[in-house]
């Protein structure tokens, strides 16, 4: 972790499943748990953080007092509100904090735009996609700066990312977060739906719950594991486990049979598509 991190206040606006899986990433990586402080409508949630340390607020406009980093991590559906709320508080502000949007699919113009101050003063804005895996410090996440965020913003906010993720990935075109959104930030979930699929295939020809549940979980833990740690590429690595006309062949070819191709391409391409959607019919609000 850099020294810039350590020291900065971070600020977080929505204390949800992915603001949760961030700071439960930051704090395994010793960020100060005095440096946190997250703002949250819901008691369960603000509970939630409370636990592990950090400071909690309903207020965003007092959680973003003295931060130097507001992560904007609630629902693209309440960003608007959110930024209007804090570009009104920031007006006495000298220093603008740098904002970190995590929201799927918010451009950065609208971000501007609904963050401009009275005076005319917009805060720098970094774009991020994140995933849930950051819990874990095992995250992937990608990001996107306009030209007026300076070198060392851009360092600061992808150390924050870097220090929950190990791919932390800058994209030089902003459209292309929506596809890092359809395969990195809503990927996890692909992964999670395989496996529930996986174990229900298992427990209908025989197994238990439990053993097919153990199974399951450590082959995904186990191929993402190689995945990262071989030389082979996941090509190789799957043609190394398919024999000829053997029992994987047999399921590749019965996955083939079925379209997975076309169905992996269709299912990225609408998380994709949907991230566009969000962004043009929330900026238009
Ligand atoms: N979940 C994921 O895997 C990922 C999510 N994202 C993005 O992260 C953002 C948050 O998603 P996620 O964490 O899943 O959503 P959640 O609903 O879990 O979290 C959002 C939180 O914000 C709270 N909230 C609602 N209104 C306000 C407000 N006005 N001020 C402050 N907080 C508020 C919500 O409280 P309440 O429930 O009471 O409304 C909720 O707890 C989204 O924009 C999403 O696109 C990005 C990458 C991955
Ligand atoms: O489902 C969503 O919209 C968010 C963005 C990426 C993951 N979760």
């Amino acid at each position: 972790m850099t020294s810039q991190l350590r020291d900065s206040k971070l600020s977080f606006i929505g204390g949800g499943n992915m603001a949760a899986a961030m700071i439960g990433g930051l704090l395994a990586k010793d960020v100060p748990k005095q440096n946190i402080c997250v703002s949250e409508p819901w008691d369960v949630n603000r509970d939630k953080m409370k636990a592990q340390g950090v400071r909690t607020t309903t207020s965003n406009v007092e959680a973003s007092e003295d931060a130097s980093l507001v992560i904007l991590a609630v629902k693209p559906q309440v960003a608007k509100g959110v930024c209007q709320e804090l570009a009104n508080a920031w007006s006495e502000r000298k220093t603008l904090p740098v904002v970190l949007s995590i929201a799927a699919g918010i451009t950065l113009e609208s971000l501007r735009e609904w963050c401009k101050l009275g005076d005319g003063r917009t805060p720098h804005i970094v774009r991020v996609m994140p995933n849930t895996p950051a819990l874990v410090g095992e995250g992937a996440s990608g990001l996107y700066a306009g030209d007026d965020v300076t070198k060392e913003e851009k360092d600061l906010a992808a150390a924050l990312l870097a220090s929950v993720s190990k791919a932390t990935e800058w994209v030089d075109k902003e459209e292309l977060l929506d596809v890092v959104t359809g395969l990195s930030g809503s990927g996890p979930a692909y992964f999670f739906a395989m496996v529930e699929h996986l174990i229900a295939s298992a427990v209908g020809l025989g197994l238990s719950e439990e053993q097919a549940t153990r199974l399951a979980k450590q082959t995904c833990f186990g191929t993402g594991k190689m995945m990262i740690e071989s030389s082979e590429d996941p090509a190789q690595l799957r043609k190394n486990v398919t024999s000829p006309n053997g029992t994987t062949d047999a399921a590749l070819k019965s996955f083939e049979a079925s379209g997975f191709k076309d169905i992996v391409d269709k299912a990225v391409k609408a998380a994709t598509d949907r991230g566009g959607e969000l962004g043009r019919t929330l900026g238009k609000q």
